[in-house]
């Protein structure tokens, strides 16, 4: 499924957040969002997600504004990878996992789902919780929540997945695993992902294109060869450094070395 930003402007107040923004991804591309905390990398998801509503501008989902479809037609279409989970005293990780399916079902949630049991052990595997299954979220470390946020993510089935810091709380191994299984499902399942990474190499590594948002604008959109480079670095992120090419993953490395000057979080100072 392609998603289409086009001439996307959001302010929660008075400044805008967002201006201007134009994206395209196409249908099974993997995208990695960077930029600097604060930039709008999560309000963005938030409007592709139609979890809020563009101040100017419009979202498409394969040329269907998000305005023309239900909050059930747009979740069957987009599943969200959130920053945090739902804080349901005493919910288990299989309860909550199973609420994935809510928007495959009918009306309301009310109609019996066949695939219900499979799609959601499937994704607790997939997320490698499976082990977890009847613990309470409130007990859980927070790499192990991080990993149940993507089962959550996952059972959905949809067609796009949007991930807001998938890797954020996880070990060295857990990260790979999670960009590993990100990638995995996006060739098995022609998925459309869009992943907001503070981890440059990973992001160069498991994204086949970055598009770095500075100044509530896009300022950079390419593949991981060209955009990642010592003048992204700078401009994007005030840090002076190398880049040098991993030959085993072919992809660019960041060796950051130390600030030169500070970023623009927002727009207005671009
Ligand atoms: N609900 C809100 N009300 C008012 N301002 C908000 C709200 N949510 C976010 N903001 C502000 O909007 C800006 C963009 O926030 P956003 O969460 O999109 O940034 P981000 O790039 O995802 O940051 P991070 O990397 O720190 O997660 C920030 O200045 C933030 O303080």
């Amino acid at each position: 499924m392609t998603v289409q930003v086009r001439d996307l402007t959001f302010s929660y107040g008075r400044e805008p957040v967002l201006s201007g923004v134009d994206l395209t991804v196409a249908s099974g591309e993997f995208v990695a969002l960077l930029g600097v905390n604060g930039c709008g990398k999560s309000t963005l998801l938030k409007l592709i997600a139609g979890l809020l509503t563009p101040t100017e501008g419009v979202v498409l989902l394969d040329g269907i504004p998000l305005s023309g479809l239900s909050r059930r037609q747009i979740a069957r279409r987009v599943a969200v990878l959130h920053q945090s989970l739902p804080p349901v005293p005493g919910l288990t990780v299989e309860q909550l996992v199973r609420q994935g399916r809510y928007p495959a079902r009918g009306p309301l949630g009310m109609l019996w789902e066949p695939d219900a049991d499979h799609h959601t052990e499937e994704a607790l595997d997939l997320a490698g919780v499976t082990h977890l299954a009847g613990r309470v979220l409130d007990t859980l470390s927070g790499g192990e929540r991080q990993r149940v946020r993507l089962a959550l993510a996952v059972a959905q089935r949809a067609p796009v997945l949007l991930l807001d810091e998938p890797t954020a709380h996880l070990d060295i191994r857990h990260q790979l695993e999670v960009l590993t299984v990100v990638r995995e499902l996006r060739a098995a399942r022609g998925l459309t992902v869009i992943a907001v990474l503070h981890e440059i190499d990973h992001a160069a590594r498991f994204a086949e294109r970055i598009v770095a948002l500075r100044g509530g604008r896009v300022h950079a959109d390419g593949p991981p060869d060209r955009v990642v480079t010592p003048r992204l670095l700078a401009e994007v992120f005030g840090v002076a450094g190398r880049v040098v090419m991993d030959e085993l993953h072919r992809s660019p490395r960041c060796l950051p070395d130390h600030p030169v000057a500070t970023p623009v979080a927002a727009s207005g100072g671009a």
